[in-house]
C-alpha cells in the first residue's frame, strides 16, 4: 500500500508566558523565560492512500495542533512529517486574510498553491457558487460570520482537488444544509480514494465517515486502529470521564502528564 502520510515522533513545544515582559525577555536574553508546554509529546502514525482517519480526544489533547502540523501550517518542534501529494486544511478561517475580500482570498490561496491565472479564472465561479456567499464574496472577510468563513474555506479547499484533505471541525459551524452538502462532497472524495483526516467532537459523524481512529490524550497517542476497535473504547472513556469529580479529573490529568514526562525523557 502506498503511504499518504508518515508522522514520526512529532513533538510540539509551546512556551507559556505569565506576561508580555516574560515573552520579551525570552526573545532578548540568552536565559530561557516562560514555561515549556508540550501540546504533542512524540506522536507517530501512518495513513495509507485512501484512508479516512478521525482524530478524537478531549479538549486540548492536541488534535488541531497535529492537523495543523500535517497540513504544514504550524512547524513541529522535532520529529518528521511526510505527506505525499497536495494537502488542504479546512478549519474555521484557516489561512484567510481578514482584510481581503472573499474573492481576493480565493485568488491568493490558489496563486500560492501554484495555480495559473487561467486555472484560477476557471475555478473561481465554482468556488463562489459552492460557498453560497452571493454578493458577500466582494466584502472583506473580517465582516463574515464564522459560518461564512468556514463556507469560504471549505469551498476553496474542496474545489482545488487536493490529494490529502484535513477537515478540522469545519462542519460544526455552518448551517445544517451546508454541512450536508459538504458531507456529500467528502463522500465523493472518499469514493475517489482520497486520503482524509477528520477532526470532530461528533462521534456519529466519525462512525459514518471514518475508517480509522487516532485517539490523542494530552499530546500522546492513546490508541490507533479501526473505527470498530477504537471508537467504542473512546466512547466508554468519554462517558466515564464525564462522571468523574473535579478531583478525579485532576488526578487523571496528573497521571497522564507524568506519562507524558516519562515519554519525553525517554526520547533524550
Ligand atoms: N499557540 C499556542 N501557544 C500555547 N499553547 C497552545 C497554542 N496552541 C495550542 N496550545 C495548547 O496546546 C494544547 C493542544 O491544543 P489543540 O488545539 O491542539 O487541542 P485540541 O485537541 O484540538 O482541542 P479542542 O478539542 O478543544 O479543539 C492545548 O492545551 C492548547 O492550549
Amino acid at each position: 500500500m502506498e503511504k499518504a502520510i508518515i508522522v514520526k515522533n512529532v513533538v510540539k513545544k509551546y512556551k507559556l508566558y505569565s506576561d508580555n515582559k516574560e515573552r520579551i525577555l525570552d526573545l532578548l536574553m540568552p536565559k530561557s523565560y516562560g514555561e515549556d508546554f508540550y501540546a504533542l509529546a512524540g506522536v507517530s502514525f501512518e495513513a495509507e492512500k485512501g484512508d479516512v482517519i478521525g482524530f478524537v480526544g478531549t479538549n486540548g489533547s492536541g488534535k488541531s495542533t497535529l492537523s495543523n502540523i500535517v497540513a504544514g501550517i504550524v512547524p513541529e518542534t522535532s520529529g518528521s512529517v511526510e505527506v505525499n501529494g497536495q494537502v488542504a486544511l479546512i478549519a474555521v478561517s484557516a489561512g484567510l486574510k481578514a482584510d481581503l475580500t472573499g474573492r481576493d482570498n480565493i485568488e491568493l490561496k490558489l496563486l500560492m498553491l501554484g495555480f495559473s491565472k487561467q486555472q484560477i479564472k476557471e475555478l473561481e465561479p465554482q468556488i463562489i457558487e459552492f460557498s453560497e456567499l452571493g454578493k458577500f464574496i466582494d466584502q472583506p472577510v473580517k465582516s463574515y460570520s464564522s459560518g461564512m468563513k468556514s463556507r469560504l474555506g471549505f469551498a476553496i479547499s474542496v474545489n482545488m482537488d487536493p490529494d490529502v484533505l484535513i477537515i478540522d471541525e469545519a462542519l460544526s459551524v455552518g448551517d445544517k444544509a451546508f454541512a450536508e452538502k459538504s458531507l456529500e462532497k467528502m463522500k465523493e472524495f472518499k469514493a475517489q480514494g482520497k486520503t482524509m483526516i477528520f477532526v470532530s467532537h461528533s462521534l456519529g459523524q466519525m462512525k459514518r465517515f471514518c475508517d480509522k481512529i487516532l485517539w490523542l490524550e494530552y499530546g500522546m497517542v492513546k490508541d490507533f486502529g479501526s473505527v470498530k476497535e477504537v471508537l467504542p473504547k473512546y466512547e466508554q472513556f468519554v462517558n466515564e470521564f464525564k462522571k468523574m469529580s473535579k478531583e478525579e479529573k485532576e488526578k487523571y490529568k496528573e497521571e497522564a502528564m507524568e506519562r507524558q514526562g516519562e515519554a519525553l525523557l525517554a526520547r533524550v
